[in-house]
């Protein structure tokens, strides 16, 4: 097993190097992809743990001529080793919650421990949950159409670039010759894992030079997809599921990323004020642009009449496809500014908080702005009101039996009905909202992965104004999608092309999703069987006839296009099906979120009104020089029609978030220890006991409390903060007898004391009043 599993290692490590090295488009995809370390750690694990299994099977089918299963021929202690030698134990193992108020106060940065059962609920790095059962050729792991002659409903799947061809372009276009096609998934057109290839039909644009586009399959989830393999009690799902490296949550995880790693490269660990990194080389009329990546070169295009051959990277935010189109990463370079200017606001008005108070408050703030404009100012417009109603509703409350997970048919098939919807241009206008004179509109190909555009052809400012002001695609089911996503995606020196509906159709195959119709059934909507059934949801005839002439069987036709071409709903953007997907996923991550900014407890009640007075018109003011925009950003506006001035719109107040009577204790800011915290600085002869009563908190009784290592700020311990668990208050706050107990010195490196246990004071009674109450005075009884 050993010497297997040392194999798939270095398949698994050939198989990144060849990738590292990939130029244009192939890179550009990768790069795209990009995953946090923390993520690549957990696919690697995954791929070898498959890649073991499978070649344990194949030498066993060459002994014995005849399919035998791994678990027929591998005890269930061996299974174990190769789960634990590959890594993927443990990546199965729950994950450890912080015994600190903060796990209540703040929402972690993966996004684990927000259910507090199911602690891995909509955490980064875990499956995507899967509403129905996935379907693959072999019943665990073979994507669809893997296997030439394996019938649906009577028929073959077709060629996804074939359905693509047929159904999204509309021209005949030539395209460059493509001479990166050379390496690993790209020198073969067999489906060999990883390497899921689209074949390219014969007269296509791309079928001059190549007969396959590259694909590579999404790696498994650690202990998915070879069956029963693994023991009792690391049990996986037999069928093979497909990771989020993201949180599922509308955390504004892409501001500061979904994982530890990513985050530590985001935030500025220097300052006081808690902010993000800036980009140190540029600046944009005096305004931050994103910092570069680390890891330079980066593959994104650089200016082509720049001889100086000063780069310019990729630009690094919490989501890695922050470069990917210019109007992305000015909408991440603004969320960025904001961040920064909250923090600065908050630092102002508390300037006893600490850098990380400061950060952690500011990111809650940001995370609830995303939450608003998604579902307040931007979901209702996508399904339409009645079905937002219909799924989604009013907010009532938290509901912990609600697992958030993003599902895969979300991921993959209904939430990609946004590739309709780009236009070919990128707008960029100056402030008389006229086409710029310098820096005219690009077309979207020259956008793609082109921050240079953005620092050295004006700014943010004018692709603000540009998408102010142009319409996105209605879904046309004439016209699908743009030739410059089908024909034209990545392309930089007319080397690489890629044709993201092909890419859309593959990943939903490779992911095993079920066909159209079984999505309907989900839907609880009506399977349509035949010509006239596909009428009554598709009014366009032509299109009718194409989609059966290719796909033969209306429940062979797949999930994503089959949703796209639905006629689209009164006041929606979308047909009944997406609108139902999208709205039932929505609902979960609203609902089962723990941290929604409407749950009881998150914010107070002043702070919910202020922050409801925000909207992306006014982050774009606060952020930019455009000082005029709609009241709406979402609505299409003309200008200056439709627009008004930045001082009109209304914004939040953040005194709201002002801390009253504070006083610094010894330990440093008080901030760290309200909400019933507890801090005692061993090696100082104070301790301070910090007790906020405001509303939301009521602490009573007698606690014990146990201070484990992560709850001490240092090693060995300067202060620490134990935090009481806070409940739900309804008046006012009580007396606390609090009883610490440290734990084994064998936390430390260098042992506090051999004494740790301390009873410590009687907490007086808190003031009903929404101050902070900050205690002093408790005798040192640790180290006597
Ligand atoms: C210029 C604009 C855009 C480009 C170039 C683009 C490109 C891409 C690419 C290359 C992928 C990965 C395809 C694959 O290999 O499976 C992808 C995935 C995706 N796109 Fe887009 N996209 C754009 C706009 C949008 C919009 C407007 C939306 C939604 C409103 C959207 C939603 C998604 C989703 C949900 C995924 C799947 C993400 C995942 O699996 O993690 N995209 N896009």
């Amino acid at each position: 097993s050993l010497q297997l599993v040392d194999r798939a290692i270095k398949n698994t490590i050939k198989r990144s190097d060849i990738s590292s090295k990939l130029p244009n488009s192939i890179q550009m995809l990768s790069f795209l992809k990009r995953a946090a370390p923390e993520s690549e750690e957990v696919s690697r694990a995954a791929e070898i743990f498959e890649t073991t299994c499978h070649i344990i099977k194949k030498n066993i089918y060459q002994k014995h001529k005849r399919s035998i299963n791994t678990t027929d021929f591998l005890t269930n202690d061996e299974l174990q080793n190769i789960a634990a030698i590959s890594g993927c134990h443990s990546h199965l193992q729950p994950p450890i919650c912080q015994k600190s108020c903060l796990i209540n106060k703040y929402r972690t940065i993966t996004g684990a421990c927000n259910n507090r059962k199911n602690l891995r609920w909509g955490a980064s790095n875990t499956a995507l949950a899967r509403w129905l059962p996935a379907e693959y050729e072999d019943g665990f792991s073979q994507p669809k159409g893997w296997n030439p002659g394996h019938v649906y409903n009577g028929f073959e799947l077709p060629s996804v670039r074939e359905v693509s061809k047929a159904l999204f372009q509309s021209f005949n276009q030539s395209s460059t010759e493509d001479s990166i096609y050379s390496l690993d998934c790209r020198n073969t057109c067999e489906n060999l894992n990883p390497c899921f290839p689209i074949k390219i039909p014969v007269n296509d644009s791309f079928s001059a030079l190549r007969t396959c586009l590259p694909f590579y399959r999404s790696s498994p989830a650690c202990g998915t997809g070879y069956g029963d393999i693994l023991s009792d009690t690391v049990k996986m799902s037999n069928k093979r599921q497909q990771i989020n490296g993201l949180s599922s949550f509308i955390d504004a995880s892409t501001v500061y990323g979904g994982t530890v790693s990513v985050e530590s490269k985001i935030r500025n660990l220097t300052n006081k004020e808690g902010l993000l990194n800036v980009n140190k080389k540029f600046q944009d009329n005096g305004r931050e642009f994103l910092p570069f990546v680390a890891e330079v070169p980066s593959p994104c295009a650089q200016d082509p009449l720049d001889n100086n051959g000063e780069r310019t990277d990729c630009f690094l935010a919490g989501d890695s496809r922050s470069s990917e189109v210019l109007s992305l990463t000015t909408l991440h370079t603004i969320w960025l500014r904001e961040h920064n200017r909250i923090a600065k606001a908050l630092k102002k008005i508390n300037n006893h908080w600490s850098a990380e108070t400061v950060y952690q408050e500011t990111r809650k703030i940001i995370g609830a702005l995303h939450q608003i404009i998604t579902l307040r100012d931007y979901v209702p417009k996508i399904i339409g009101s009645d079905a937002f109603d219909h799924y989604i509703g009013k907010y009532k409350a938290y509901n912990p039996l609600l697992d958030p997970t993003v599902s895969n048919v979300f991921s993959t098939a209904a939430f990609r009905f946004g590739h309709a919807t780009v236009p070919p241009v990128l707008k960029r206008l100056d402030n008389m909202f006229e086409e710029k004179q310098n820096y005219s509109s690009v077309r979207l190909h020259e956008a793609f992965f082109s921050p240079w555009r953005l620092i050295k052809e004006g700014g943010l400012d004018p692709v603000i104004r540009g998408i102010l002001v142009q319409p996105a695609n209605v879904i046309d089911q004439d016209n699908l999608m743009t030739d410059e996503l089908t024909e034209k995606l990545f392309v930089f020196n007319a080397t690489g092309t890629f044709d993201l509906a092909s890419l859309n159709l593959q990943r939903g195959r490779d992911h095993g999703l079920p066909g159209y119709n079984d999505w309907r059934e989900f839907c609880g909507l009506h399977r349509l069987n035949t010509e006239g059934d596909l009428s009554t949801a598709i009014s366009n005839a032509n299109l009718i006839k194409k989609l059966l002439e290719i796909y033969k069987h209306p429940s062979n036709i797949d999930v994503w296009l089959g949703g796209l071409v639905e006629d689209i709903l009164p006041r929606g953007r979308t047909g009944p099906l997406f609108a139902c997907l999208i709205g039932k996923q929505m609902h979960a991550l609203r609902d089962g979120d723990r941290f929604w900014w409407e749950n009881e407890g998150i914010f107070t009640e002043s702070q919910r009104s202020e922050l409801a007075k925000h909207s992306l018109s006014r982050v774009m003011c606060d952020n930019s020089g455009v000082n005029e925009v709609p009241g709406d950003s979402f609505l299409l506006s003309q200008y200056p029609k439709d627009f008004i001035s930045c001082d009109i719109i209304s914004s939040m107040n953040l005194n709201v978030w002002k801390e009253s009577n504070v006083q610094v204790g010894v330990c440093g800011s008080p901030r760290e220890i309200e909400n019933g915290d507890y801090t005692f600085c061993p090696n100082s002869s104070h301790e301070v006991v910090s007790y906020s009563c405001f509303a939301g908190y009521r602490l009573e009784g007698h606690e014990e409390i146990t201070c484990t290592k992560s709850g001490w700020s240092h090693d060995p311990p300067v202060c620490c903060t134990i935090s009481n668990p806070v409940r739900p208050c309804h008046t006012q706050c009580k007396s606390l007898n609090l009883t610490l107990t440290v734990l084994s010195p064998a936390f430390w490196s260098v042992p506090p004391s051999p004494n740790h246990t301390t009873k410590l004071v009687s907490l007086p009674s808190c003031r009903p009043s929404l101050s902070l109450l900050l205690i002093t005075v408790c005798h040192k009884v640790l180290y006597s």
